[in-house]
């Protein structure tokens, strides 16, 4: 067990290279598994997830090489549709993913309760029902489920979506690829790591149609090949830096990154007064902030809210409320799709922030509010990500326990943000 030791009020300054997604990297790597030959990914993030991931596919026979600069290949040729470890399988949300796969490749998936950020309720039956809409059967003995395709393949399927799940769409889209016909998935989620997992399975030979929208048409497969393909740069990650810079008051760099999926982020991020600019394949976040909330017109009180792509992203609201604790004025955020996701808040009170906890899902902000050190824990990756971002800014010292749950999605944390100035120590518990 590990924690993180951090003298806060150091300006950040200097220039910070994103990791891979997380989000898409996972999804990635379970679909190599519906490739006849091997896979190459690039850019594959070095954190817990990921090699939580490495471990549940090698146990299904897979053999996985990790190459030098975050390559990782992948060759399924030994893979068969074993049940998977259900206390790997606890560990991370993206067990669920290889259920897709090993249904589409195998008629067969037996798939133990994934696990993931205790932030709320995590739902599963939008997968169960897109797998059911494809002609498998389901038997759920103690949590596990089995999952069959009665004739050993799928049949395609025009689904509806009962809600725009994003990973839901990952296993609709990775089941349906290797179905008999064709299957239309409608209220598709269409977030960027949704596109590129489709894109990387258009390069496995897969067709599918209308990437980047809610209505996916794909037309099965008798086989997939292996590719090569890139995880795009993590736009949470980047998001959680751009908020890092402004209440840091150092001049940041982030970069390369993708412009277009930082729109939402960076025109919600204005709405705390973050000033962030281009610069070629670069943002930069400079040291001059005014931060202050832009009220709505008629100096109504704004709302943050999440919402799915392109939407603000859920992931990236506890990140925004630490913002919105130093900028001066009044903001409402409005976290709808997870019940306990806003309880770290308390511990921002503590520190000094003024918010008022409206319900489990709405926070008032009141700005600026100065931040003292806390004796903290990390209660899930963003939570973490947000109270180590409060420490930085705070006067004084703080811990910060539980820190495998910051790096379950962020890589090498402690060693980036020192190389921007921070004072943060790694030192066990
Ligand atoms: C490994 C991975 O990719 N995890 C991400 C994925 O999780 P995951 O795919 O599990 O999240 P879902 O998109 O299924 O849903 C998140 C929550 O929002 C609710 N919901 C979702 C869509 C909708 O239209 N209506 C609705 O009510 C769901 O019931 C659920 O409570 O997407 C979440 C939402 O972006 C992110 O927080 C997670 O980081
Ligand atoms: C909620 C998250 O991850 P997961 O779905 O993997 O638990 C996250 O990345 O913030």
């Amino acid at each position: 067990m590990e924690r993180f030791v951090i003298t806060g009020g150091q300006p950040l300054s200097g220039t910070v290279r994103p990791a891979g997604n997380k989000n898409a990297a996972l999804p990635m790597l379970a679909a190599t598994l519906l490739g006849s030959t091997p896979s190459t990914l690039r850019n594959v993030p070095d954190i817990g997830d990921v090699r939580t991931m490495v471990r549940l596919i090698e146990a299904l026979g897979g053999t996985v090489e990790r190459g030098a600069d975050h390559t990782v290949t992948v060759d399924p040729t030994g893979v068969a549709p074993r049940a998977l470890d259900p206390d790997e399988s606890a560990r991370i949300r993206a067990s669920l993913l290889l259920a897709g796969p090993l249904l589409g490749r195998f008629g067969r998936a037996t798939i133990p309760p994934p696990g993931g950020d205790t932030i709320g309720r995590r739902r599963n039956d939008t997968h169960w029902h897109a797998f059911d809409a494809l002609g498998a059967e389901m038997t759920l003995v103690d949590f596990v489920h089995d999952l069959r395709a009665p004739s050993g393949r799928l049949t395609g399927a025009d689904i509806l979506l009962d809600e725009a799940s994003v990973m839901a769409t990952e296993n609709a889209v990775m089941a349906a690829v290797l179905a008999k016909g064709t299957t239309t998935i409608r209220n598709a989620a269409s977030e960027p790591h949704v596109q590129d997992l489709c894109r990387m399975l258009v390069a496995m030979g897969a067709s599918i149609d209308g990437i980047g929208s809610n209505l996916l048409t794909i037309e099965g497969r008798d086989a997939l090949d292996g590719t090569e393909a890139e995880v795009s740069p993590d736009f949470m990650e980047v998001g959680s830096f751009i908020g890092l810079g402004a209440i840091t008051e150092g001049d940041l760099r982030i970069g390369p990154v993708r412009h277009d999926d930082l729109r939402m982020i960076i025109s919600k991020f204005d709405v705390l007064g973050v000033r962030v600019d281009q610069d070629g394949d670069d943002i930069v976040v400079p040291s001059a902030q005014d931060l202050h909330v832009r009220e709505d017109h008629g100096g109504k009180i704004p709302r943050i809210h999440e919402a799915p792509w392109p939407g603000f992203p859920a992931d990236l609201m506890s990140i925004a409320l630490v913002v919105a604790t130093q900028a001066s004025g009044t903001v409402l955020l409005h976290q709808w799709m997870f019940e306990s996701r806003l309880y770290f808040t308390d511990r921002l009170i503590e520190m000094g922030a003024r918010i008022i906890v409206a319900d489990p899902h709405r926070a008032v902000v009141t700005g600026p509010s100065k931040l003292g050190g806390a004796r903290l824990q990390s209660p899930d990756i963003r939570a973490g990500m947000a109270l180590l971002m409060a420490s930085l800014c705070a006067e004084g010292r703080s811990t910060i326990g539980n820190v495998h749950q910051i790096d379950r999605g962020y890589e090498r944390i402690d060693e980036k943000l020192r190389s921007l100035g921070a004072h943060i120590e790694r030192a066990p518990v």
